[in-house]
């Protein structure tokens, strides 16, 4: 049975950790190869920033084009992308928080079509924290950050250690980013 994303009564504040990238400023992409966030023909390109909160929280803008070579139905957006997308911005910003963390449940709601040639402004925020999990929310609108909201994510993602990488990652993308294969097998040993 599908567990609920609601947040629990008990959840504290998710701030901005003290290291986090401040208000205001451009999140770098988190990998070359990012199917997300890196400059790559085929990648989603979303570019994000830090955004403000009232109460506080973690909050997370980005930006991304929408391109012919991502079509569903004619000339609109592949459904499957936004979700994509929502997954990128909720990472990016449960990362402002601590980190590694990895996407345990996502949920979309796909509220109006998302026609080529124009831009989606997504926002996602950190609604709470409850030990290792993160409740996140996130919504999507068109042209602007106030433009019609096209669509709508809850998700659930959990803190894990750099193990789940390491034993679950192609050792040879852990040795790209300069992992030795002696820490790898030690491990998956
Ligand atoms: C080393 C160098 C590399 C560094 C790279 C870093 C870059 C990082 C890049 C970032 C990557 C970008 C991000 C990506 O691209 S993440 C890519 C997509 N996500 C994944 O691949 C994750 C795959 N899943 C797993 O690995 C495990 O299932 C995880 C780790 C998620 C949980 O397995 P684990 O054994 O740890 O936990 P647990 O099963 O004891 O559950 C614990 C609690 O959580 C609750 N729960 C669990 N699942 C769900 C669910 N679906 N709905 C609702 N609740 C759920 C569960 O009920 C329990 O609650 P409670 O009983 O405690 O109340």
């Amino acid at each position: 049975m599908a567990v609920s994303l609601d947040l629990p009564a008990d959840a504290a504040l998710a701030e901005r950790h003290e290291k986090a990238p401040a208000v205001g400023e451009r999140l770098p992409v988190h990998s070359a190869v990012c199917f997300g966030c890196a400059d790559i023909p085929h990648g989603l390109r979303l570019a994000s920033w830090v955004a403000d909160d009232e109460a506080g929280a973690a909050v997370v803008t980005s930006r991304m084009e929408l391109r012919p070579d991502q079509q569903g139905a004619p000339g609109l957006l592949h459904g499957g992308l936004l979700t994509s997308a929502f997954d990128e911005v909720l990472g990016s910003v449960v990362a402002l928080v601590t980190r590694p963390c990895v996407t345990a449940r996502l949920e979309t709601d796909f509220r109006r079509p998302m026609p080529i040639g124009r831009t989606l402004w997504l926002r996602g925020r950190v609604d709470g924290r409850r030990g290792r999990k993160l409740y996140v929310s996130g919504t999507a609108h068109l042209d602007d950050e106030h433009g019609p909201v096209v669509g709508t994510a809850k998700a659930l993602f959990l803190k894990v250690e750099m193990e789940h990488f390491l034993k679950n990652s192609r050792p040879e993308d852990l040795e790209a980013l300069g992992v030795s294969p002696e820490q790898i097998r030690a491990a998956r040993s």
